[in-house]
């Protein structure tokens, strides 16, 4: 190649990106990395307690059954994972009260579900039948699933308070946004994403612990992963390189931004869809990419970890896994990192757009005070916290994933992967299996660096 062009820019250094750099350099390909922090991992991110210097998954934190290129690449970069505690009951609250439930039930097969359970089993029912994994614009009934929120579609089946409120956990607590957010077709497709190439994907696959998506934590965090990735490639990778703008011309493209100007034969956007439209493109995209950007939306979140001394909640036979009406924390997990015991609660959607602005001191104490509902008044004694705001963070602007509005899918999603020009898009929001899931995003960054050899071959 000509002198200063490479075979490939990668614009992101998140799991994505830095699995699509990996297999291109492995493949011989020249390839350089713009990373917008200075740190990689993207959504994958260790923080340190204030006090006592705790790791914890400020982003992803779990892993399970049939996610085997994140499982593989831990292997490869000897990253140990642990069984999150899944002993003893959990409990669901609801507004009419608390009822505790044997933490190895899955949580849909849940007894009593009632109407909530009917809607939660039609939605899987449509999620097995045949279901074009990652081409959900291809569902013989897409146009109608697509034309409906999720709040609509669980709706029809779900008509109380509680079974609503049941159907609102099964989304929030995995996507961090409202039914009414999101189109059912999305949802539907996320459901049948859950899985690989043998194992069809499943709502309880995707929610549960034990065989489920939340069946492991990395010791050391996940974030070591993308870490030792990044550090395997740091004469590929710049840092503190913000891209605003790709223009391409005569087959080579001009990546330009706060690390200045850098050319290449083919470019990799490697984020979210709902960012990846923060950059600046000429010629300008097709009307379909630009309606990918448009109608992906991140959802709202920050994970809250409270330290314990001693894991109180086990004495109690409680699994430290809770799922209520937010206030503001809707869904808990036991996490654990280096000898402390620690609870950790998703603040989704309404609770945190409410929280985004507040001062910590403010988050802290609704956080600890919602735990204290949960799990009884041991859990006012925090030895220390984490907190961290992924929809302040320009990178990120939100999380844990973009979601679709209805419409988007059927009028656009054929543009989710589609090149243009020499620019291919990666990112776990274009998988096909575990889309919204570091599984995913591995999964994304290898099959738009097989695009590209296959054709710079
Ligand atoms: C709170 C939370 C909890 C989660 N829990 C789990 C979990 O338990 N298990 C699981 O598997 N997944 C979980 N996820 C999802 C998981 O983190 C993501 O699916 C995955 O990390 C996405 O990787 P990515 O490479 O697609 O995107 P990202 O990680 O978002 O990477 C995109 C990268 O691009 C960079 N970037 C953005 N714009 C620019 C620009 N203009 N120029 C240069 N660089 C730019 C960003 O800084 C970032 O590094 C969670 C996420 C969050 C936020």
């Amino acid at each position: 190649a000509p002198t200063g062009i490479v075979d490939v820019i990668v614009v992101g250094g998140g799991l994505s990106g830095l699995a699509a750099a990996r297999a291109l350099k492995a493949a011989g390909a020249s390839v350089t990395v713009l990373e917008a922090r200075d740190r990689a991992g993207g959504r994958v991110h260790n923080i340190s307690s204030p006090k006592l210097g705790a790791t914890l998954d400020a982003g992803a934190e779990f892993i399970g059954p049939t996610q085997g290129h994140i499982a593989g690449l831990a292997r490869e970069y000897d990253v140990r994972t642990l069984r999150t505690y899944n002993a003893g009951d959990s409990i669901f609250v609801s507004r009419t009260g608390t009822t505790r439930v044997p933490a190895a039930l899955p949580i849909p097969a849940v007894a009593d579900l009632g109407q909530a359970g009917a809607a939660l089993v039609r939605a899987q029912a449509d999620a097995l039948a045949g279901f074009p994994v990652g081409q959900p614009w291809k569902h013989p009934n897409a146009a109608y699933l697509d034309s409906i929120t999720w709040g609509q579609y669980t709706h029809q089946i779900a008509d109380t308070q509680t079974a609503r409120d049941l159907v609102q956990i099964a989304m929030s607590a995995p996507l961090s946004v409202r039914p009414d957010e999101v189109s059912a077709l999305y949802y539907l497709n996320y459901i049948a994403a859950s899985g690989d190439e043998q194992n069809p994907g499943t709502l309880i696959r995707l929610l549960s612990t034990d065989d489920g998506a939340q069946e492991r934590l990395f010791e050391g965090g996940a974030a070591l992963i993308p870490l030792r990735m990044a550090r395997e490639l740091s004469a590929n990778m710049v840092y503190n390189a913000p891209v605003r703008s790709i223009s391409y011309t005569d087959g080579i493209a001009t990546v330009a931004g706060d690390a200045g100007t850098h050319r290449a034969r083919r470019v990799i956007v490697a984020m979210s869809p709902a960012i990846a439209g923060q950059i600046d493109y000429r010629p300008g995209l097709p009307a379909a990419r630009t309606g990918i950007h448009r109608g992906y939306r991140m959802g709202a979140v920050s994970k809250f970890a409270a330290l314990y001394k001693r894991p109180f909640w086990r004495d109690k036979g409680l699994s430290g896994q809770a799922y209520g009406a937010g206030r503001p924390i809707d869904v808990t997990f036991e996490s654990y990192a280096e000898g402390n015991h620690i609870l950790m609660g998703f603040i989704s959607a309404d609770a945190m757009r409410r929280l985004d602005h507040a001062p910590e001191s403010t988050l802290v104490k609704e956080c600890i005070a919602n735990f204290v509902e949960y799990f009884g008044p041991e859990a006012a004694d925090f030895i220390d916290y984490g907190v961290f705001k992924w929809d302040l963070e320009p990178w990120s602007r939100g999380g844990p994933v973009a979601v679709s509005r209805p419409g988007t899918l059927t009028k656009y999603g054929t543009a989710l992967r589609e090149p243009v020009g020499p620019i291919h898009w990666a990112g776990t929001e274009t998988s096909d299996y575990w889309t919204g899931y570091m599984d995913g995003a591995v999964r994304s960054g290898r099959r738009a660096a097989r695009e590209i050899l296959g054709d710079l071959r």
